[in-house]
């Protein structure tokens, strides 16, 4: 008889997860983490998105048990890190950030000593038919030394996948991964998810989780910033940012109406708009307006430095104070 078990809304729930690293002789205590909450619902494709030192592979090493939180409560696939830390794990791959290579063993054999290490039974291991997955299947019996970089992260994603569980974690997983590779990845990844699997992926990119995630959250010093729907973030983040450099030498900067003026070197002026609420052509008419011949013109998007500034302190133009 096959038992039915409910499945859980959410693969993961953090609540008020706090983490402090202990100080040694030398360096101070390191608070990594303030009270982050995070709700990642079954089946979801789930960026989160950070810059170095946000705080994303904390989060990430307490949810596979390797680091311990300060306080704060962790489910992972409806059950508690604490009460039940095995079922927990058992619930979850990871591919972490570093390539880890096992220099002994071929690729089929990493694969059945992980799957030996989850205690999956002879008959369920799935070697070959993950090896096929990634495109690993001519390097089976190979040594893994000899592999590319690209190969043994893709390797690296097979052995998380052993044990078949429910919830994928990949921390930066193209740190080094060459563009046909990530291609290959990316489309493996959107399989497993579409066949149910939850993703987690750790990215510094914002371009690489607004391709691939269905919900984004933004972590920075510690704190979730912002955890939305992809296309809701990013139409708060449709800033822009046209640079203008006048002909011959201004009196100041020009008051042009409807949009705040911000100087730059050389004398020229930035301004930013909204793209969905005005365009270049309405800018420039605004800059001519205010009396200005220009000279030349050119464009920026906000990089993602731009974003947590938005996000943080609800204007881009603001400078952190806190930040050197
Ligand atoms: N073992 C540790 N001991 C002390 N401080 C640590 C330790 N690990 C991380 N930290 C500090 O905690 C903060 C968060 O680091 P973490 O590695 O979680 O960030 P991250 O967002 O994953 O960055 P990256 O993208 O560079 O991996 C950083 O200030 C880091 O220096």
């Amino acid at each position: 008889m096959t038992e039915t078990i409910a499945l859980p809304d959410n693969a993961i729930e953090v609540r008020g997860l706090e983490k402090t690293y202990a100080g040694t002789k030398k360096a101070a205590p390191k608070t990594a983490l303030r009270g982050v909450d995070l709700v990642i619902p079954r089946g979801s494709m789930f960026g989160l998105l950070g810059p170095n030192g946000a705080g994303k592979s904390t989060l990430i090493n307490i949810l596979s048990g390797i680091v311990n939180k300060s306080a704060g409560t962790v489910t992972i696939w409806g059950r508690d890190i604490d009460k039940q830390p095995r079922d927990a794990a058992a619930a979850l791959g990871v591919v972490p950030q570093e390539i880890v290579a096992d220099v002994f063993f071929t690729p089929r054999e990493a694969l059945e000593v992980q799957a030996g290490f989850y205690g999956v039974p002879k008959n369920e291991r799935r070697s070959d038919e993950l090896l096929a997955a990634l495109g690993l299947s001519d390097k089976a019996n190979a040594y893994v030394r000899a592999l590319s970089g690209g190969m043994k992260r893709r390797l690296m994603v097979a052995k998380a996948l052993v044990h078949n569980p429910p919830i994928l974690i990949l921390d930066e997983p193209t740190a080094g991964v060459d563009v046909e590779l990530r291609r290959q990845l990316w489309e493996y990844v959107r399989k497993i998810n579409a066949e149910g699997v939850t993703i987690l992926l750790t990215t510094h990119y914002l371009e690489e989780a607004q391709e691939l995630c269905d919900t984004i959250a933004i972590v920075n010093r510690g704190q979730v910033v912002a955890c939305e729907p992809t296309p809701q973030l990013l139409r708060r983040l449709d800033t822009r940012n046209v640079v203008v450099t006048p002909e011959g030498e201004l009196d100041g900067l020009p008051t042009v109406k409807g949009f705040e003026v911000v100087g730059r070197p050389n004398g020229a002026f930035a301004i930013s708009y909204k793209k969905g609420q005005s365009s270049v052509e309405q800018v420039l008419a605004a800059v001519r307006a205010a009396g200005v011949t220009i000279a030349d013109i050119s464009t920026e998007d906000p990089d993602l430095e731009d974003v947590f500034l938005a996000l943080t302190y609800g204007d881009a133009s603001q400078v952190d104070p806190t930040k050197d």
